[in-house]
């Protein structure tokens, strides 16, 4: 089995894919299924997400994301897994579209047959799902931001490297060898975060409660995991609690 480390979305996933966007998307979608929401549909734009429920029209959809770490006009919420926490979303489906974990996604679900999305706060259990799932390769995928490596991502995909590897025997790309000298090298999870650039962006915006959450390491057993059914709707991912 082979175990791969991509420092940001790329290629083709011939098998299973992990989604990791620590700093917030996998984090918040997570706190959602985590506090009972039915399912995540990650849209490809904001404008996607907006026309699935239309002015004044009641629907079961919540959307929730953000542009610059700041909440989306005309969305009920914006990207932060300590506010999705404390909230009920008991027969809500929530719609998702972030600056960099629902395109990361929307990459990975153009190839991988299985795909999971995966925080610290999932850390094992999306290890454990995805070891299940694979026949030939497991690929990490960190989101990064816009287009640049983020630290956080890259020291959570050595955590989960870390769990792999502890489950089974892997061949590991150099991607993966980073990421576990990043995880190995990197301090514990809240230092990790707090020094990446992102946790320091997170910070300066007053969302610092945020990174604290994010570094909660296995805090959750849920994985939200991608599946492909006829009344999910164009330009959107259906995840659900796996
Ligand atoms: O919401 C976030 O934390 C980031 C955007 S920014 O880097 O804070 O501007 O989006 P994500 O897709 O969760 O990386
Ligand atoms: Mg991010």
């Amino acid at each position: 089995m082979r175990l791969r480390v991509d420092l940001l979305p790329h290629g083709n996933y011939p098998d299973v894919v992990i989604i990791i966007d620590v700093l917030r998307a996998t984090t918040t979608a997570v706190a959602y299924l985590e506090r009972s929401a039915e399912a995540l549909l990650l849209t490809a734009t904001p404008e996607v997400a907006l026309a699935l429920r239309p002015e004044g029209e009641s629907t079961p959809y919540l959307l929730g994301g953000e542009r610059g770490g700041l909440p989306i006009p005309g969305f009920d919420f914006g990207n932060s897994p300590a506010e999705a926490a404390g909230q009920n979303f008991t027969g809500k489906t929530v719609v998702m579209n972030t600056t960099n974990g629902t395109g990361a996604a929307h990459t990975a679900a153009q190839s991988g047959k299985h795909v999971f999305l995966a925080s610290l706060t999932n850390a094992h259990a999306a290890a454990r799902r995805a070891r299940a799932a694979a026949t030939e390769e497991i690929a990490i995928v960190c989101a990064g931001t816009d287009n640049h490596v983020g630290l956080e991502d890259v020291y959570a995909a050595g955590v989960l490297a870390e769990y792999l590897l502890a489950m089974g025997e892997f061949s590991i790309d150099d991607g993966a060898r980073i990421a576990l000298t990043v995880r190995r090298n990197g301090g514990n999870p809240l230092e990790a975060l707090g020094s990446s650039g992102h946790g320091q962006h997170l910070s300066r915006l007053g969302l610092g409660e945020d990174v604290r959450y994010a570094a909660g390491l296995s805090t959750s057993t849920i994985v939200p995991t991608l599946t492909r059914d006829d009344d999910t709707p164009e330009q959107t991912l259906k995840f659900i609690a796996g």
